[in-house]
């Protein structure tokens, strides 16, 4: 375990004006992540300095034996909680997504920044790219495969499709069941290297968009997955001219396409429930839409989950309403049987003016969802990890 000495005492007595200590895991997205929060607070605090304490988690030090063993969250987190817990920490930056949703006592969520990309991307593996550009792939890869109205649809029987993630392995399987999926684990970088291993089994993986946008690699994203079906850079169907009005409608369930993890995309300040000071401050950087987007899916899922984590998927959008003239939040959801072959799905839009609406609006979502059929569906999960799948639903 990280000694926390490496942290500067807690005096008493900080000073009006004294450093912002920030807290991070140690990995290379982590510490891009922490910069542009460290970047808002220096702008909306320009007399104030930030401090950025780094610090290698049980999760980051043990990836193997940690997830089959605890299948906890909060193992990223934990040393970090300590550390603000005691006064050493002012705050904690965090992608949301990793952020279980209920915090322990003593912390809260006190801002979540701008979300840019919510969405999952398909990425391909270097040797398939050359193989198509020098007409050398295998005759059972299409020529036109990078063009093709659905890139996943379009692979051969049996390609491996490298994802931990239950909640994408489930909704792919639904959608294209001539795909196999097989974990790959580790931060971005290694992901990509196993995906571009020559040896390797994968012919593609999928990693979340915003993580491959923020270390720089966007370039390698061949499709974005939404709930619409597979999406080109500009957001468009990929392969259809189809209008907005089509594509809205497009939307709706059943699902054509992936939905991305709760909090995907955003990044949490976690911060001391009792620090009023902090809470006033964040109120600076904080991005009303993306905090009202984001608790009302963490409420979702804390209504379905009952405190272990479970494969949901969500997409939510600001929608103009014409009847109200204001931005109304339409919430897409999906629970789905680990083989895909169950589904329950739902879209609700509902105004959302404040937290405690967001946090109603993600219960309704749930409680709708449980109307289709997610009940047996999660029960059915829950067994299946207690009979020793845990492993599997570690990652989301
Ligand atoms: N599962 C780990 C994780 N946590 C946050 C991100 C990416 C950044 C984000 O979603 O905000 C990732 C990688 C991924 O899922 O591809």
């Amino acid at each position: 375990m990280a000694s926390v000495t490496e942290f500067p005492a807690a005096p008493a007595e900080r000073p009006a004006l004294a450093p912002i200590r920030v807290g991070t895991r140690r990995s290379d997205l982590a510490r891009i992540q922490t910069d542009i929060v460290v970047r808002a607070l220096m702008e909306a605090f320009p007399d104030r300095q930030c401090e950025v304490h780094a610090m290698a988690t049980m999760g980051d030090k043990n990836q193997v034996t940690a997830l089959h063993d605890f299948g906890a969250k909060s193992l990223w987190t934990h040393e970090l909680e300590a550390a603000l817990a005691q006064g050493q920490l002012d705050l904690i930056v965090h992608s949301l997504k990793d952020m279980p949703t209920t915090l322990p006592p003593n912390m809260i969520l006190g801002a979540i920044t701008t979300r840019h990309d919510a969405r999952d991307a398909l990425v391909l593996s270097k040797h398939l790219m050359s193989a198509l550009e020098s007409a050398t792939a295998a005759p059972s890869i299409p020529k036109d495969l990078l063009t093709a109205p659905s890139i996943l649809a379009s692979l051969p029987e049996g390609s491996v499709i490298g994802t931990s993630s239950v909640r994408r392995s489930a909704q792919l399987a639904r959608l294209h069941p001539h795909l196999r999926f097989e974990s790959v684990r580790g931060n971005i970088g290694t992901r990509l290297s196993k995906l571009d291993d020559k040896d390797g089994p994968y012919v593609a993986i999928i990693l979340a968009s915003a993580g491959l946008e923020r270390m720089n690699w966007s370039a390698r994203i061949s499709r974005y997955l939404t709930s619409r079906g597979e999406e080109d850079r500009e957001g468009r169907l990929f392969g259809s001219d189809e209008s907005v009005k089509e594509r809205r409608e497009a939307s709706g369930p059943p699902f054509r396409g992936v939905l991305h993890a709760v909090g995907q995309g955003a990044l949490g300040i976690e911060i001391r429930g009792d620090d009023e000071a902090m809470q006033g401050m964040l109120a600076k950087v904080a991005c009303v839409r993306s905090t009202l987007a984001g608790l009302a899916e963490r409420s979702l899922m804390r209504m379905l989950e009952g405190g272990c984590s479970v494969p949901i998927g969500v997409e939510t959008e600001w929608v103009h309403s014409s009847t109200t003239s204001r931005e109304t939040l339409a919430m897409r959801a999906i629970v789905a049987s680990l083989d895909g072959k169950q589904v329950a799905e739902v879209e609700l839009t509902e105004d959302v003016g404040n937290n405690q609406e967001a946090e109603l609006f993600g219960k309704k979502v749930a409680q709708a969802l449980v109307e289709n059929g997610a009940g047996p569906i999660l029960d059915a999960i829950i067994k299946e990890r207690e009979a020793g799948e845990a492993s599997r639903t570690a990652e989301i």
